[in-house]
């Protein structure tokens, strides 16, 4: 039995390698489609079964997959990974001052007997007020474009970021709480 990672995110890489698990890395080919009035928990939470389902149909029939997905929600508006420094800066604006609510879909499947097991979780964060200049500088950074709302809160995003309520972890992309209790009391797995 191995543990797959159905993602190329290398923070996700990175949150599972600090918990010193054994694991596989295999990126998900599917398209991220996000309708608009979707619910977003549906959005996340579907979109990380897709990942981890066709992660799964390329693995070892003993695996256990896991997939993620994470969005950012603002004033009933889902905000995925901006696809250009416009829509960045569109992002960064509509969030600035206000608070958001980041949520990440996880999907965990075990091959041997098909076991699905889908979370998502929620955490709030409020936005410091940032003007054009600040926004401007902070795109330069590119850290914005491949990431869900436009920043990351473990670069310089993280002074872009007022307070938050809930998991850090999974604003940066992986519930590892909530991972950790899934694992352990669906499929009898301990971390630590
Ligand atoms: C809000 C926020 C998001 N993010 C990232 C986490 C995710 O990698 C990304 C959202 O995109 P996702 O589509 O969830 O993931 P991905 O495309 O990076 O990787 P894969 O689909 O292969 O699993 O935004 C941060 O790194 N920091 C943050 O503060």
């Amino acid at each position: 039995m191995g543990i797959v990672l159905a993602s190329s995110s290398p923070r996700r890489m990175e949150l599972l390698s600090n918990l010193k698990i054994d694991f596989k890395v295999l990126k998900s080919d599917i398209k991220e489609t996000i309708n608009k009035g979707e619910d977003p928990k549906v959005v996340a939470t579907s979109i990380s079964l897709q990942k981890a389902l066709d992660v799964a149909s390329k693995v070892d029939k003993d695996d256990i997959v896991i997939g993620a997905d994470t969005i950012v929600v603002c004033q009933n508006e889902i905000l995925g990974k901006p696809e250009d420094e416009k829509q960045a800066y569109e992002m960064l604006k509509k969030l600035s001052g206000k608070y958001h609510t980041v949520m990440t879909g996880i999907s965990i499947i075990r091959l041997s007997d098909n076991k699905k097991i889908v979370d998502c979780v929620s955490t709030n964060v409020k936005m410091k007020e940032l003007d054009d200049n600040k926004i401007n500088r902070y795109i330069q950074t590119k850290e914005p474009l491949d990431k869900a709302g436009a920043y990351g809160i473990q670069g310089f995003g993280a002074l872009l970021v007022e307070k938050i309520e809930g998991d850090y972890f999974n604003v940066v992309g992986l519930p590892i709480g909530t991972l950790d209790e899934i694992l352990y009391r669906h499929f009898d797995i301990n971390i630590i």
